[in-house]
Formats: C-alpha cells, structure tokens, sequence
C-alpha cells in the first residue's frame, strides 16, 4: 500500500492522524468524459478505450457489471490486477491473478498513472478507464465511469438499456447521496477507523442504512422501484462482499446480511442477471482484503467462508407489482 508522490512511489499507510483516527478517501484526480460526438478528444468508439480493474475492488467491480449489462465487452478491454495489494500497491504479477497489463505490460499500476502523469501526486486506485489514442487516464472516477458506459456507446452497440433514466433521476441521486458515506464507503470507514470512537461511529450508520434498506425493499424490487438503476449496481458490489469481508474483517458484525429478510433475495436477485455472476471473484475478493491490509490481519490468512448459494431462487419478480 502507498502513493505517488511527485511521480515517485512510496510505500505509506492512510495517515489517519490529523482526522482523530477517521479514514477520509481522497478524491479521484483523472475527470474528463467520454463523448459521443466524434470531434471531441474522448470520443466513444469501439477497441479505444481500455478498463484497469482488480476483481477484489467494490469501486471497480459497479465498472465490470455495467460493461456486460451494457454489451460492452466486445469494445472496451479490460486488464485485471493482482489481488495482493502490498508495499508496490496494486501490481500485474501474472502468478499471482493477474491478467498482466494487456496494453503495455507494465508491472505495477502506479506506472499506468505516471504514464499519463508523469509528476503525479495521489493514491493509484482503480478503476481507471484508459484512452489508447491518446495514452492517458480519462477518469479514476468509478462513479463518472459507469455513466459514460450506460450512454456513450448507445449508437455503437445498439444497446439502449438506461440504468439512470431522467425520470428517475432524482430518485437515484438521492440513493447514490444516502448509501455512498453509510454503506460503500462506510465499511471502509469502520474497518480503517484507527479510534474506538471512528469505528462505533462508522458501524452504526452502517447498520441504520441497512435497515432503512431492507425495509424498502419489503415493497419495491429495486431502490428506485420496479427498475434496475445504477443505483442498485452501486451498492450491490458492496452488499455481495459483506457476509464475506465487512462482517469479519472491517468489524461490521452487529448480524449478517444472511440474517436479514429481503437483502439477500434482493443480492441473489442481481447477481442473476445474465453476465453479473462472472464479474464476482470470491478468491480475488477474499485475498486481497485478508492478505493485503496486514496491520488488521497479520497471519494474512484468508477465512475458507461463508458458503453462500447465490443462485438459489429469489423469489422477487413480483414484489411491487
Ligand atoms: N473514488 C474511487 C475510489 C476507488 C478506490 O478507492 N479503489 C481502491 C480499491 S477498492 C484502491 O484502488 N485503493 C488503493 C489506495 O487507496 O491506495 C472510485 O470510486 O473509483
């Protein structure tokens, strides 16, 4: 784990010092757009553009779905880290899980950011989306990035499908605003919290979403209703790594999400759709937060659990209707 500090690679931990032990994920650096006017410097076309994802990632993984629901997976590439994410961050060890970077077989992430930014100063996160005419970062935005896949490529792929359509918009950036701090990033906030005080903080607004959340969904398929929105991918990639991952390893462990009554029908319900059950990577997930964050497990030993059948039936075609 480390930085880029004026283009060069150091090897630090979250400095959690100056926030009475609150860990405060930085903001990504990389966010221009892609276009669908082909005059623009971004602008969409098939085999340009180029995915960096690790498997393991909650904020890459929201990328991953959205280019399979969206038929993307014949025009943008994709090269996968390593789960491991130790002294030189996220690397392409092709032994270790890696795809290797299949666009300029580099060895280590950072490399990809200072080959766009020579004198870069920042955490190297993925995903990162890449332009290939250009050799640049476009956005290390997840965010940003799932709603140019849901759009730009439309005309290319006949694919129309609007996972954040203007009537609902309101509905969805209300989600996005309540389920970002208490559920995606809230996790990270209770398992980096270095404070008694931090961590108790983070846990309890995470517990009080998930209620909110699972009672909403007594009554409606989705979060915005009977229609599935990137909303739901948004925080589908952090409910399927919970039982595994948060309850244990970032002390989120008040109950499972097994315990609950409609989440885990609602979790089975997505992870169904066609193309989204090869996105998921329970080896790359598990290993990459139990043998990476070693100052929160030492041995580096990775639990063999839970067995969760996420292809049992769901049983929510109908509710809301
Ligand atoms: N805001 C970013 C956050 C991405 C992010 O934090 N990714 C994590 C992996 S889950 C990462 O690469 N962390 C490396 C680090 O913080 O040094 C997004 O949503 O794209």
């Amino acid at each position: 784990m480390g930085m880029l500090v004026d283009g060069t690679w150091q090897d630090v931990w979250y400095d959690t010092d100056k926030s009475e032990g609150r860990f405060q994920r930085e903001n990504a650096r990389f966010r221009d757009w892609l276009s669908t006017d082909s005059d623009d410097r971004f602008a969409a076309e098939p085999g340009r553009y180029h995915l960096y994802v690790s498997l393991a990632c909650p904020w890459a993984h929201r990328t991953l779905i959205m280019r399979e629901l969206k038929g993307l997976t014949g025009a943008i590439g994709v090269s996968v880290v390593s789960p491991l994410m130790l002294e030189n961050g996220w690397t392409f060890k092709r032994n270790e899980g890696s795809t290797g970077d299949q666009l300029a077989d580099r060895n280590f992430m950072h490399q990809v950011y200072t080959a766009a930014a020579p004198d870069y100063t920042g955490r190297v996160t993925v995903p990162v989306l890449w332009d290939t005419h250009h050799d640049t970062i476009v956005s290390n935005e997840s965010a940003d990035i799932l709603r140019m896949l849901n759009s730009a490529f439309n005309d290319i792929t006949g694919n129309h499908t609007d996972y954040y359509p203007a009537a609902l918009k309101d509905r969805i950036d209300a989600w996005n605003d309540r389920i970002y701090p208490a559920i995606n990033n809230g996790v990270y906030r209770a398992g980096f919290a270095t404070t008694q005080e931090a961590y108790e903080e983070a846990y309890d607004e995470v517990f009080a979403e998930l209620d909110h959340i699972d009672g909403h969904l007594a009554s409606h398929r989705y979060l915005a209703g009977d229609t599935l929105t990137e909303a739901d991918l948004r925080l589908f990639t952090t409910l399927i790594r919970f039982d595994a991952v948060y309850h244990g390893h970032f002390k989120c462990n008040r109950q499972r999400l097994a315990e609950y009554r409609r989440i885990p029908g609602y979790i089975r319900d997505i992870y169904q759709l066609p193309g989204v059950a090869g996105t998921v990577n329970f080896d790359h997930i598990k290993t990459h937060y139990y043998a990476s964050h070693t100052m929160i497990n030492p041995t580096g030993v990775v639990p063999k659990g839970p067995a969760t059948d996420f292809n049992a039936p769901h049983h929510r075609e109908s509710i809301g209707r």
